[in-house]
């Protein structure tokens, strides 16, 4: 029997000109796992969440959501098939409120943006639902902030309840904890747990603090490839990994307490 899987990659390659950036990548991702993908720079990190996401297509090799060829599909319709990205550059909107910034979201994923009389109707839905993502995300007591007055944290916390406003199942965060302290840092692991219960996870991170408190999962990307997709345990362990990029950093993070 074949499992259908969250995300799967099959024999992904992407070339830029002559180059081949992604070289053979072959990943498959159960539901509800929480997967940080790592390495140097220049690994193709970003590369494989752009494929993945529609950004880019795939100069060959397949990509499927929940069973689903997606590689040639955009990035709406990925969206609209269940999966849902956010950026290191921030996508809310600075002078809307943290409540409006997730009733559009909300709005946006229902499709309520072409009819005028739909947006009527769901209206109340889309309140209902953006009152309980300000509660998930705690941002409950800013309701009526304007985005761009909240902290950074804050920021970073809207952006995640923006990014799960439309109910997707596979979510796609790109170093969600890029710029905080240590403090807040933990309690944003803590929140990604919380608001990503039962959805499958895939995150692009270089804190190995991060890393080893978020993830079920590490996929270790060198040089266009995963050389290994295992436990946090059994990837601290793989001497394959220690050699071609771990080493100190995950000495770091043990030493550290992670
Ligand atoms: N649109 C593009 N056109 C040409 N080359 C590209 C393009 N996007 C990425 N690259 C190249 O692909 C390689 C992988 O880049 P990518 O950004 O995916 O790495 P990364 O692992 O995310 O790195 P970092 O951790 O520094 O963000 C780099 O050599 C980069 O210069």
């Amino acid at each position: 029997m074949s499992t259908t899987y969250a995300l799967e990659l099959k024999d992904v390659r992407k070339n830029f000109g002559k180059t081949e950036i992604i070289r053979g990548v072959n990943l498959a991702v159960q539901a509800g796992e929480r997967v940080a993908v790592i390495g140097p720079n220049g690994a193709g990190k970003s590369t494989l969440f752009n494929l993945i996401s529609g950004r880019f297509g795939p100069t060959s090799g397949d990509i499927l959501l929940n069973g689903q060829a997606i590689q040639h599909k955009t990035p709406y319709e990925i969206n609209r098939m269940g999966l849902s990205r956010s950026f290191q550059i921030t996508n809310i909107f600075p002078k809307l409120s943290v409540f409006e910034n997730l009733r559009c979201a909300v709005l946006w994923s229902l499709g309520y943006k072409y009819t005028f009389f739909k947006f009527l109707s769901g209206l109340k839905d889309a309140n209902e639902r953006a009152e309980q993502l300000m509660d998930m995300i705690h941002l409950d007591k800013k309701r009526d902030v304007l985005a761009m007055n909240l902290t950074y944290a804050e920021q970073r916390a809207l952006e995640i309840g923006v990014t799960i406003a439309g109910g997707s199942d596979v979510i796609l965060l790109d170093e969600p904890t890029a710029g905080m302290s240590k403090s807040e840092t933990s309690r944003f692991i803590h929140l990604i747990k919380e608001v990503t219960v039962g959805k499958t996870l895939l995150t692009v991170e270089h804190d190995m603090g991060v890393v080893f408190g978020l993830a079920d999962k590490i996929a270790v990307v060198v040089y266009g490839e995963v050389i290994a997709f295992d436990t946090p345990e059994a990837v601290r362990a793989n001497a394959k990994v220690q050699e071609a990029y771990l080493g100190s950093s995950v000495a770091d993070s043990q030493a550290g307490g992670h």
